[in-house]
Order: structure tokens, then sequence, then C-alpha cells
């Protein structure tokens, strides 16, 4: 299905958006972290508007028209393409934080088996880790990197709550695990959103390791 785009929307705009998306999906699911069509990914548009992944493609053979226009409520923009069924959680965060320009959820294996582990704990708490450094604002491996695990649901409605309620209680918040799902991670850019992403793999696996060696 084709996309229309605002007349405010240059078409270079949007595809340069298109593009960058595809490229990181495509990388990502050579990792392995979006088997079976699962994960989406979306980039800030301009201020009421982001570029986000139709529903159920396969995320390792996305092109440009696998890439759609959404409102900032998660409403289709200019096709009758499906945006993601996980679109609000995207939407959420470009409404809450205007400097973050690039959303990414994927499902692998380190993040799908951590989730399950810590979720009666409703949190995972990094802390001595060099690698704490790649997340936005952490400076030094002494500080603390809370990672809540939120409850899946299918009903997107209740997860936003969720993500509201910690946000508002005034803790941090730079990426969150959804139990036996996957995690959120986001940044500024995508250089900033995948560098989260790939640090918090890696610690998530530091930390089931941990558990395994029961250190
Ligand atoms: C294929 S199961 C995974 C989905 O239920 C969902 O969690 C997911 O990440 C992908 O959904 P999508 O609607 O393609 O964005
Ligand atoms: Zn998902």
């Amino acid at each position: 299905m084709s996309q229309d785009l605002p007349a405010s929307i240059p078409a270079a705009l949007f595809y340069e958006r298109a593009d960058a998306i595809a490229d990181a999906a495509r990388e990502l699911a050579q990792q392995g972290w979006t088997p079976a069509t699962s994960s989406n990914f979306s980039m800030r548009v301009d201020n009421d508007h982001a570029a986000i992944t139709i529903s159920g493609r396969d995320k390792g053979k996305l092109g440009r028209d696998d890439i759609m226009l959404v409102d900032m409520h998660g409403k289709a923009v200019g096709t009758g393409s499906r945006p993601s069924a996980e679109t609000e959680l995207h939407t959420q965060v470009y409404r809450r934080w205007p400097e973050v320009n690039v959303v990414l959820h994927t499902h692998s294996r380190t993040q799908s088996v951590a989730s399950r582990l810590f979720a009666a704990d409703g949190i995972i708490r990094l802390q001595g880790w060099e690698l704490q450094k790649a997340i936005r604002g952490h400076t030094t491996h002494e500080s603390v990197l809370d990672i809540p695990v939120f409850p899946n649901t299918q009903h997107m409605p209740e997860l936003v709550a969720q993500v509201d309620a910690w946000i508002e209680s005034g803790k941090p918040l730079h990426a969150y695990l959804i139990n036996g799902h996957g995690i959120y991670t986001w940044g500024h850019d995508m250089a900033e959103a995948r560098r989260h992403l790939e640090a918090l793999e890696f610690l998530l696996g530091c930390e089931l390791d941990l558990k395994r060696l029961n250190a």
C-alpha cells in the first residue's frame, strides 16, 4: 500500500528515515534479535509524526515500503497499512521526550529469558558494570541503572499506563523489559539507540551468566 505524505513532510525526509529503520532492522535481525517477524522500530519525522514498521513484516527483510507514517497517537497517516501492534509504546516515548528521535524494540533470547527470570522482582538493577557508561547520563560503573520489567499484555493502554506510572514516580527510564516479551529502548539518534540496545543486551547477558554461575 502506498504512502501519501502530508505537504509539510518532504518525501526525501520520510524515505531517509524509512531507509535508516530498514538498515538498522536488517543488522539487528542478523544478530538473531528479531525472530519470526517480532520487534518494531521507529524514528521521529517531525513533532507530530513518526515513521514506524508496518505490522507483521519480517524485520530482517524490510525495505522502505515496509515503513509507514503515524501521528503521535499511533494513528496511520496517508496509508491504509496497519502500523506495528505496539505503536502506542513508541509514540508514548516521543510525546514524553521531545529530544528522543528513535525507538527500538527487539525480542532477543537474552532479553526474553532475563525478563522471565527477573519478572517477580519487577526490576533488574545493574551496578558495577563498566558498560553502563554506554547509557546516556551514566559516567561511572558505580551508578545504579534500574531496568523495570513490566507484565506483558496485548492491551497496549495497560502497558502505556505502567510506563507512565514509572516515569511519574520520578525514576529515570532509559529502557524497559516486558515479561516474556522483549526490550524497549530509545535514543536521541539511531547511533545512541543502537548503543543502548547493544549495551543492554550485553549487560542482561552478564546478569544471566551470574545467575547461572550462582555468583
Ligand atoms: C510475532 S510475535 C511478536 C509480536 O506480537 C510483537 O510483540 C512484535 O514485536 C511485532 O509486532 P508488529 O505488529 O509486527 O510490530
Ligand atoms: Zn514485541
